[in-house]
């Protein structure tokens, strides 16, 4: 477990918010499963929620916010990204609800926080708009694609059912993923998400895939840490080895970058 000094400043970690409605108002929130799994057995952590309008914020305003950062979190959301980020219109049967000022708060988040080389983790929703960031594409529906398989969750199960193993994902490459679990070709994974990637962004490595072929996970070897996954390792982290390791490593990163270490593998 990673301790804090009284004299150590916490890293500082951002985590992405959505924009949901209530009522009558608009709430920019964070799910409590993401904040929690970046302080699970990390006692140096200081999560940040940060409001989805970064787009809208004058530079010194941006400047600052990011400059307090050692990584951010791209996290999983009900909505969809916007079809025409990847130069396609909305079709028919698209029917998951939409979030302009995330889509576009997390554009502008991106391409400044990979001019400051922070550290990023995209987390379904977040992997899908890293790779889309990328130039890359996605399936609308997943389910509806010949030879891929449903991965969506089963909303007639209890939350546990719903976020626990799905499939396996075979790891590949010579990335993060193969690093920390180096021992095993494979681990298992839960499954919520309708959509996917279709082509991958330009200048990603993939580092995982479902028995269908789907890509589950990438990251850029240029880049200090970037990865994305499609699956969810903010999940119960006591319960599941895999995503405690997946979001250690994660903060791991953050720390490297805050001391001026080097991530690379
Ligand atoms: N809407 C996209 C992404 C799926 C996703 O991020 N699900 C997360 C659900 C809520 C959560 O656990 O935070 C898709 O359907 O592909």
């Amino acid at each position: 477990m990673s301790q804090l000094n009284h004299t150590t400043p916490p890293l500082m970690i951002g985590i992405c918010a959505d924009v949901i409605q209530q009522g009558v108002h608009a709430y920019h929130q964070a799910g409590d499963k993401y904040i929690r799994a970046l302080t699970y057995q990390q006692q140096d952590v200081a999560p940040v929620i940060l409001p989805a309008l970064f787009h809208e914020l004058p530079a010194a305003a941006r400047n600052k916010l990011l400059e307090g950062l050692d990584g951010i979190m791209l996290t999983g959301s009900y909505s969809n990204l916007h079809p025409s980020y990847y130069q396609e219109s909305e079709q028919e049967g698209d029917d998951a609800s939409r979030d302009p000022h995330r889509d576009a708060s997390n554009w502008a988040l991106l391409e400044q926080a990979m001019l400051k080389q922070l550290p990023i983790l995209g987390i379904c929703r977040g992997f899908q708009e890293l790779n889309v960031y990328f130039g890359g594409t996605l399936h609308h529906r997943i389910h509806t694609v010949d030879g891929l398989m449903d991965h969506r969750e089963d909303k007639s199960q209890p939350v546990d059912v719903q976020y626990g193993y799905a499939h396996e994902v075979q790891i590949a490459g010579q990335g993060w993923l193969t690093r920390w679990f180096s021992a095993r070709d494979s681990i298992r994974v839960n499954s919520i998400h309708m959509q996917g990637v279709k082509t991958l962004g330009q200048g990603l490595q993939v580092e995982a895939t479902a028995p269908d072929g789907l890509i589950e996970a990438f990251s850029r070897a240029d880049y200090p840490f970037l990865l994305a996954v499609q699956w969810h390792p903010e999940w119960q982290p006591a319960s599941y080895p895999d995503n405690a390791r997946l979001i250690q490593g994660f903060v791991q990163a953050c720390r490297d970058h805050k001391n001026g270490r080097s991530a690379n593998l």
